[in-house]
């Protein structure tokens, strides 16, 4: 066997806008409520679920009035509008059938039974307001993907999304106040480094941007 080979394709990360456009789901097992959850996590508000049999995680959703389920077997005209498509069913047959439909009409689709087959694949995720981790092990072992976002989890705390935002509006306030390109951007890159290796670093903006302007004219003027 060639050691050095993948068994699938390179594929391209991207963060997809997903709210207001409509996500359909075939399949209602464990594997469809993690693809469902992982969606409202993503800001899906119009997901319709198809599948003759639910798991209560999924029923309670429906109940609630979070997505449209409805209770029977996919039919190809269950793709009508949809911006993605799910093939999450215990069917190679029907997940294969979802594939086929949604190629046909131009729609990404997520095959979660051949994961090598489908347009795209779904990576382990961790959240922290704006930071969002996505880690792909491209299929080879998606409990890697998924120990390695643990381990993520611990190295980045609920505290960054907090820092998150005061970079944010230091950022902002910085796109003013310093109108030259390249000290900005020493002044961002530094601020970004003091950030990473503690989090309570950001404070108010404007004060830190004065000591960041500081510490990084003192480290050009070192440089020259
Ligand atoms: C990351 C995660 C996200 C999510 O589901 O949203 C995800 N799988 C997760 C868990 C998980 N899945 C499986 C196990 C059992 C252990 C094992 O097999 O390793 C566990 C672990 C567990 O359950 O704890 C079994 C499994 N998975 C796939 C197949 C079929 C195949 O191999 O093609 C089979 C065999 C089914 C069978 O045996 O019949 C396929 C895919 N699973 C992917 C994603 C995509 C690649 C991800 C990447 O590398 O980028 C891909 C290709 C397609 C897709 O689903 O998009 C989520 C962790 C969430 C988290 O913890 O954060
Ligand atoms: N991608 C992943 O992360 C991952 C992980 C484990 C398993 N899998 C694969 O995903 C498949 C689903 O796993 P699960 O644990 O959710 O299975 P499950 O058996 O719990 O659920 C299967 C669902 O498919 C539905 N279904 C069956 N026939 C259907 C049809 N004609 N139309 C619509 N829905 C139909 C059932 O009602 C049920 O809700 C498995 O067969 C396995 O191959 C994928």
């Amino acid at each position: 066997m060639n050691e050095a080979s993948f068994s699938s394709a390179p594929a391209y990360p991207v963060s997809l806008r997903i709210q207001g456009k409509l996500i359909v789901i075939i399949g209602g097992g464990r594997v469809a409520e993690r693809k469902l959850n992982g969606l409202m996590d993503g800001g899906a508000d119009k997901v319709t679920l198809i599948s003759p049999y639910v798991v209560p995680g999924i029923a309670e959703q429906a109940e609630a009035g979070r997505l449209t389920y409805i209770c029977r077997e996919f039919v190809p005209d269950d793709l009508e509008g949809a911006y993605l498509a799910f093939a999450a069913s215990s069917s190679a047959a029907v997940n294969l059938a979802v594939m086929n439909e949604a190629d046909k009409r131009g729609i990404w689709c997520n095959r979660a039974d051949q994961g090598d087959e489908g347009n795209f694949i779904t990576p382990s995720v961790l959240r922290r307001e704006e930071l969002t981790i996505a880690v792909s092990a491209g299929g080879a072992s998606p409990a890697l993907a998924s120990l390695i976002k643990e381990e993520l989890e611990a190295r980045f705390g609920e505290e960054v999304g907090a820092a998150l935002r005061r970079l944010r509006e230091l950022r902002q306030y910085a796109k003013t106040a310093i109108p030259d390109r390249e000290l900005r951007r020493s002044v961002l890159r530094l601020a970004a480094e003091e950030a990473l290796e503690d989090w309570s670093k950001a404070i108010h903006p404007q004060q830190w941007l004065n000591e960041l302007l500081t510490r990084t004219e003192g480290r050009l003027n070192r440089d020259e």
